[in-house]
């Protein structure tokens, strides 16, 4: 099963200067959220700017396969009806959640906190990806595999405990995955659960929590990391959720306009939450002229307009520690890094290797294939920037949205065209990812 039946593949060539105003779609890791949290909660959530993306839909299907009442009111407007809080539903059939890990492993997190058992599947991307990371603490609270692929992967059948025992658990990885699956188990054990993270990772389910009236605490731990303690067996109470837009999906346009020449444009509302801006603190560095214009607060979150134009980059080194706050957006830094003089070198990225792909080994073949000098030195990638990309190659995706995107976007100030063999992964996270780009000035055939 793939988002697309069959590949779509594209190619994206050299383009005048990118002009005017854009909106990114809704953030995906609050999109899932929202619904989670809906289906978790009693009475009626309201949610505007939901990311309309293959990943989050499939969650949509999987809440009300638990017991939800999921409907669409307008565009990004949704409804969900939820059991709260120990009253999930036991599903009928299986939980099918395509290319998608956040979804698939916040789920587990819900399904292993309640008495019941559902089933879990994914594409072949989903199938390859490594569970154990969140099934092992999720065991240690009473839920149990009935069974699963090799090493724990999907399919898998995983059997809740309907009295979940609050553990205190130190993440061995940096996982927002991880911790908000332990978090969500933790909602329906009597007492208090602690994740304890060396990383502090993307805060979306601590916040949430506090939205819909859990109390939960957040304390530094180390030079780097973040402590999280919540009370199980809250009433989480009905509030209005307002997705703010994607930084994942805004670093696309973003670098597409710092690497064409001529360029000027704003992307409209990005969300600035700080344990996902790891990305434009880089680009900065590396003398991209990005402004923020008009910062507030939407929806709970800083969000800003970013006006971003055409800038000599330079190579910098960006911090392992970083890597956290930027850890979807290093195909796109990397295309970035091959436009800018000098080296850049990324370290920290052992995590790159179990997304959707091995993001490490597909980033150096694309820029491979795009005649960009770069090498991988244990989990650290160095690109040698010359100011400009040869291009000229056809990318192999994988079955991942953010390697087409990235090269699309290497496409658009390349010296040759850059071709992808598969766009249909895109609908994951930017479903309108090519009418945005278009309407720039982004040329692709
Ligand atoms: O919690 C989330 O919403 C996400 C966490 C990250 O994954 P990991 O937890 O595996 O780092 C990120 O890559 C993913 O796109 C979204
Ligand atoms: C890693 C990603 O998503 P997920 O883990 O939800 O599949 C991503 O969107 O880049």
């Amino acid at each position: 099963m793939t988002a697309a039946d069959t590949p779509v593949p594209l190619t994206a060539r050299r383009s005048p200067g990118l002009k005017g105003r854009v909106r990114v779609p809704g953030d995906k890791s609050i999109s899932h959220r929202s619904l989670i949290f809906g289906l978790l909660t009693v009475g009626e959530t309201a949610i505007s700017g939901l990311l309309e993306g293959a990943d989050v839909l499939a969650t949509a299907e999987a809440c009300r396969k638990l017991g939800a009442s999921v409907t669409r009111t307008g565009e990004g407007a949704w409804r969900v009806n939820g059991v709260g809080v120990g009253g999930l539903a036991a599903p009928a059939s299986a939980l099918d959640f395509g290319n998608a890990g956040t979804g698939s492993r916040l789920m587990m997190g819900v399904v292993a906190g309640h008495g019941v058992t559902a089933t879990f599947d994914g594409d072949a991307s989903l199938r390859k990806r490594p569970m154990m990371r969140v099934l092992a603490p999720l065991l240690s609270m009473g839920a149990e595999i009935v069974s699963s692929a090799e090493g724990g992967r999907l399919p898998l059948v995983l059997k809740g405990s309907a009295d979940p025992v609050p553990i205190t658990y130190e993440t061995p990885v940096p996982s927002a995955q991880v911790k908000s699956a332990v978090l969500l188990a933790g909602l329906n054990a009597p007492g208090r659960t602690t994740v304890i993270e060396a990383e502090a990772t993307r805060d979306h389910t601590e916040r949430m929590l506090t939205h819909f009236g859990a109390s939960v605490s957040v304390a530094p731990h180390g030079a780097h990391g973040a402590r999280i303690v919540l009370d199980g067996r809250p009433d989480l109470r009905p509030n209005p959720v307002a997705v703010p837009a994607d930084p994942s999906s805004a670093a696309f346009p973003l670098v597409a306009a710092l690497i064409t020449p001529g360029s000027d444009i704003v992307i409209e509302g990005v969300m600035m939450n700080p344990s996902r801006t790891g990305l434009i603190a880089t680009l900065r560095e590396m003398g991209g002229d990005i402004v923020e214009l008009d910062r507030r607060i939407e929806g709970g979150e800083d969000v800003a307009d970013l006006r971003v134009r055409h800038s000599a980059l330079v190579g910098v080194e960006v911090p392992a520690a970083r890597a956290p706050s930027m850890i979807d957006e290093f195909p796109v830094l990397a295309v970035a890094a091959a436009f800018a003089r000098g080296t850049t070198r990324m370290n920290g990225l052992k995590e790159l290797r179990v997304k959707e792909s091995d993001r490490l080994a597909a980033v150096a073949d694309g820029l491979r294939a795009n005649g960009v000098e770069h090498e991988v030195e244990g989990d650290d990638l160095l690109v040698s920037g010359l100011g400009r990309a040869p291009g000229g190659g056809v990318v192999t995706t994988h079955m991942d949205h953010r390697i087409a995107m990235a090269f699309l976007v290497m496409g658009l100030a390349a010296d040759a065209p850059v071709g992808v063999d598969d766009t249909g992964f895109i609908a994951t996270s930017f479903p309108s990812f090519v009418p945005v780009m278009t309407g720039l000035g982004a040329l692709f055939d």
